[in-house]
């Protein structure tokens, strides 16, 4: 795709719609959110969210490349920062304030486009936090300044701004316009990342005894399976090109959702392939993804591995419960549920899964953020019984999960939209990232095999960056 280098709409154009909402603003004696969305011609998605990046601009990436569908979003117009177990509630709270009175004219009116709010929330919210996630609160969604929406080869243009009486409407319109000429700009570094050097956060012999006693623990009934993460940190010789490693990543994880959230120097990012829960039109999708294995080098290699995952009691029964979960919460909410009875197999780059697709449809009116903060955290990346296994977490894995394994998302004004577990990851700083990878655990769980799963599934942003 081309980068689109001409301006959509003048600075005078956009001041007359900021001076109405001013105006607005005025007799309601309130500051009032103004959302202006018009087509444009075609941006890259990508190089939008690497220069934000550069320019350390608070951004969102969120992609589905299979499904033709890019949501980019750059600078905050307004963020809604939540703490504690109340975060989902009181987001959904603010979000539900900042759309009373506002001004929002968007023709079309494609999924997606529009005023939304993109970001994420971190794993547990009572786990104390290590200066590692900086920037990255319990919950955090951003009304972005600029934001485009890439739907089936179309593409639109969203300014958003916060504004009261006495707000000078030009130079926000000119900001509007500054921010989105320097996004086009390209973002690629003139340099590779070179030779990366590898550091687990806690020796590999450490994580294997925590899960040997973990399963021991399973296995005498403590817990039915708890899913343990370790990171490890690489280190590169050069910057890390945050743009190019979503390119990579695109490529080579087409089916993922691809996302990223850029704070400042940081970015986390990702390719996942676990979809948390999807809001549109009243239905609402999710699915159970637990159960791994390797690919194979040879086709009958890879069918011999899958078939092996199909019929392995052990994963089966990982799987079984993330099921079991789901249908649980969905059976609260919708009055339609179809959950298959036989799993099918994932076939990612280098591992595969066990996914069962579940699909509801909606009772009552809820919102996207009460279906996240009854999903999360699933046993695909919890445990069950969900509480104990959350708390051995928190006292055995000696790791400040932070955004890893959490949802990370967006919804519109309808409070519609998508989230996804954040697996698949890495927090990356200058040179440096810190990689993320879990395991479910079970009483039969081998630590030696469970090191090697998460090795696989590391594999993915490391081959990112290797090759960025
Ligand atoms: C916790 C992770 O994966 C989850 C999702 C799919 C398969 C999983 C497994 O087989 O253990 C995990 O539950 C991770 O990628 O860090």
């Amino acid at each position: 795709m081309a980068i689109a280098t001409e301006i959509f709409t003048s600075t005078s154009e956009l001041e007359n719609i900021f001076s109405t909402g001013a105006r607005q603003a005025a007799e309601l004696g309130k500051a009032i959110l103004v959302s202006y969305t018009v087509p444009i011609d075609a941006a890259n998605p990508i190089e939008l969210f690497g220069r934000a990046h550069q320019l350390n601009q608070t951004a969102f990436y969120w992609a589905r490349p299979d499904s033709n569908f890019t949501l980019v979003g750059a600078g905050s117009a307004f963020e809604i920062i939540t703490e504690g177990e109340s975060r989902f509630e009181t987001a959904a709270h603010e979000w539900r304030e900042l759309l009373q009175d506002a001004l929002i004219l968007n023709e079309d009116d494609v999924w997606g486009s529009g005023p939304a709010l993109m970001g994420g929330y971190s794993f547990d919210p009572l786990y104390k936090r290590s200066s590692l996630w900086e920037g990255y609160p319990d919950g955090l969604l951003i009304l972005p300044k600029v934001q485009l929406t890439f739907s089936d080869n179309r593409c639109y243009f969203t300014a958003n701004v916060h504004l009261n009486a006495d707000t000078d409407t030009w130079d926000k319109a000119e900001e509007i316009i500054q921010l989105y000429n320097a996004l086009v700009q390209p973002a690629h570094l003139d340099y590779e990342p070179g030779r990366l050097a590898f550091e687990e956060l806690l020796p590999a012999r450490t994580w294997k005894n925590i899960v040997e006693t973990t399963a021991e623990d399973i296995a005498k009934g403590k817990f039915k399976k708890v899913v343990l993460a370790r990171a490890a940190r690489v280190t590169a010789e050069n910057k890390i090109d945050v743009a190019r490693m979503l390119c990579r990543l695109e490529a080579s994880y087409p089916t993922a959702i691809t996302y990223a959230v850029s704070r400042g120097e940081q970015c986390f990012a990702g390719a996942t392939p676990e979809r948390l829960v999807r809001l549109q039109g009243g239905l609402v999708q999710t699915m159970a993804l637990a159960g791994s294995i390797a690919r194979g080098a040879t086709s009958e290699k890879d069918n011999r591995l899958g078939d092996s995952l199909m019929n392995s009691g052990k994963d089966r029964s990982e799987h079984a419960i993330v099921v079991g979960m789901i249908k649980d919460a969905f059976e609260k909410v919708c009055s339609e549920v179809n959950v298959p009875e036989t799993p099918q197999l994932l076939k990612l780059k280098n591992v595969q899964h066990l996914l069962t697709p579940v699909i509801g449809r909606l009772a009552a009116d809820k919102s996207i953020l009460q279906l996240v903060e009854q999903l999360h955290p699933t046993p695909a990346v919890g445990g069950l019984p969900g509480r104990e296994a959350i708390a051995a977490i928190r006292e055995r894995e000696q790791l400040d999960r932070g955004w890893y394994a959490a949802p990370v998302g967006w919804l519109d004004r309808r409070f519609e939209g998508e989230f996804a577990v954040a697996l698949r990851c890495a927090l990356v700083k200058g040179k440096a990232a810190t990689l993320f990878a879990g395991c479910g655990i079970m009483g039969d769980s081998n630590p030696d095999s469970e090191y090697a799963e998460s090795n696989l599934k590391m594999r993915v942003m490391l081959s990112a960056i290797e090759n960025s």
